[in-house]
């Protein structure tokens, strides 16, 4: 068996991405993503998938062109290459990323973004070389299925006039009865049996009673809500105290550690962030000061899927809960994160994923959620496959663009409906 790397690929695509709101602004039609293949020198070809901005971009090539004649089994070997990879100073601010939806942007966070587009693809290599799924060789898994959340959006019925752009079937939703519905076709369609609404979008108010009719529509239910630190401390603990009888957890209520800590000491909602714990530097002010009780790991950004395997041990080191992000991600990414996600015993939330917003894939065949569950491939590497044509397509809309969506901006793409949109300043309410 020869495992060395003998040609890497790159394909920047712009995947189709339905006018979701968020506290920033909305969704653009389409948003950019990286696929990456790896093959060995025995023809057998490993596919990862990460954020595909620009900036981005510019580090998976020199990235791609060291990992030449190195072994797909070296995966340690990953992070010496990034570390001898520049970041050039102005793709980061150190401070946030998509208007701070991602938390902290730093370049160790660039290059760890970049890191596990490649490790996930050089486990599905090592995998299929040696006929084992990734799960075993991230050690073993130790549930057959993981479940998922309904990720809830407010959103439009379709992008604003005038923008090209995908329609897709799941209507408006921008108020409580909206959401309702939003939700119960979640369930119809995939059986998902818990919640989370993106907030941040109207004044709190609407939000705590869209999530009130969500816990009558759906009693019992673990409920969630994450307005991605629009609130002050004290609106923050409003919300928790209207809403602390429904909540399986508060998500980023207020921005950063210490209005996190302050919330947290002050409430007995237990709050979630994949924001103010994004790496693996704020552990320590964040848990020692009891600003979290459940980290969002999210593979892309911390690194990988054994960086992830990482963070869970930490969390459980700390008695801190551990469950998944996620940003618009398709197939390759989502049997990623159902393999580590099978592998961490610590996990007892569903995790979040936005694979049911995305209509568009490059894989022959889209994962499918079983009442809610995402089955863990026992077949080689990650167990998907790789379709050419789809990847062609999606691709041929990167390169027809004129490079206006090939970065992010939730902002921007809000200034099409509303001229004088400028990204809100936090707190917001
Ligand atoms: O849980 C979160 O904070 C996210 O998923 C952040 C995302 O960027 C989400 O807000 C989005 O895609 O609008
Ligand atoms: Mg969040």
């Amino acid at each position: 068996m020869n495992l060395a790397i003998t040609d890497v690929r790159l394909t920047p695509i712009l995947v189709a991405d339905p006018p979701l709101l968020n506290t920033q602004g909305v969704h653009q039609p389409y948003t950019p993503r990286l696929i990456v293949e790896v093959e060995t020198a025995d023809g057998v070809t490993g596919v990862g998938e990460t954020y595909g901005d620009t900036k981005y971009l510019e580090l998976a090539r020199p990235f791609a062109e060291r990992l030449i004649g190195r072994q797909v089994s070296d995966l340690n070997g990953l992070f010496t290459i990034a570390d001898q990879t520049a970041v050039d100073s102005s793709r980061v601010s150190g401070k946030v990323d998509v208007g701070g939806l991602r938390g902290v942007q730093t370049a160790d966070k660039l290059r760890l973004s970049v890191v596990s587009g490649f490790e996930v693809a050089c486990l599905d290599a090592l995998g299929k070389s040696l006929g084992l799924p990734v799960h075993a060789l991230l050690g073993g898994k130790v549930r057959d299925a993981v479940e998922y959340s309904a990720y809830l959006f407010y959103k439009w019925a379709g992008h604003p006039e005038g923008v090209p752009g995908e329609q897709d079937d799941w209507g408006a939703a921008i108020d409580p009865a909206g959401i309702v519905e939003q939700a119960r076709r979640f369930t119809e369609r995939y059986g998902f049996t818990s919640f989370k609404l993106k907030g941040g979008v109207f004044p709190p108010e609407e939000e705590i009673a869209a999530v009130r009719a969500l816990a009558a529509a759906f009693p019992g239910h673990p409920l969630r809500l994450d307005p991605n630190g629009a609130w002050s401390v004290a609106t923050s603990l409003k919300v928790a105290k209207e809403l602390g009888d429904v909540l399986e957890y508060l998500e980023d209520p207020a921005l950063g550690t210490p209005a996190m800590a302050e919330v947290a000491a002050a409430t007995g909602v237990p709050l979630a962030t994949n924001m103010c714990v994004t790496t693996f530097a704020e552990i320590q002010e964040a848990f020692t000061r009891g600003a979290v009780q459940v980290v969002l790991s999210d593979h892309h950004y911390w690194g990988g899927l054994r960086n992830t395997q990482q963070l869970a041990a930490i969390c459980r080191t700390f008695g801190v809960g551990v469950s998944m992000h996620s940003n618009t991600h398709l197939g390759i990414s989502l049997a990623a994160m159902t393999h580590v996600a099978s592998t961490v015993p610590n996990l007892h939330h569903a995790c979040d994923s936005h694979y049911p917003w995305q209509a568009e894939d490059v894989l022959t065949e889209r994962l499918t959620f079983d009442d809610g569950k995402v089955t863990v491939s026992d077949a080689p590497g990650l167990g998907v496959t790789l379709d050419r044509e789809k990847l062609a397509f999606l691709h041929r809309r990167w390169l027809d663009d004129d490079g206006s969506l090939r970065e992010r901006d939730d902002a921007a793409a809000m200034r099409w409906a509303d001229p004088d949109w400028v990204t809100p300043s936090v707190p917001r309410w």
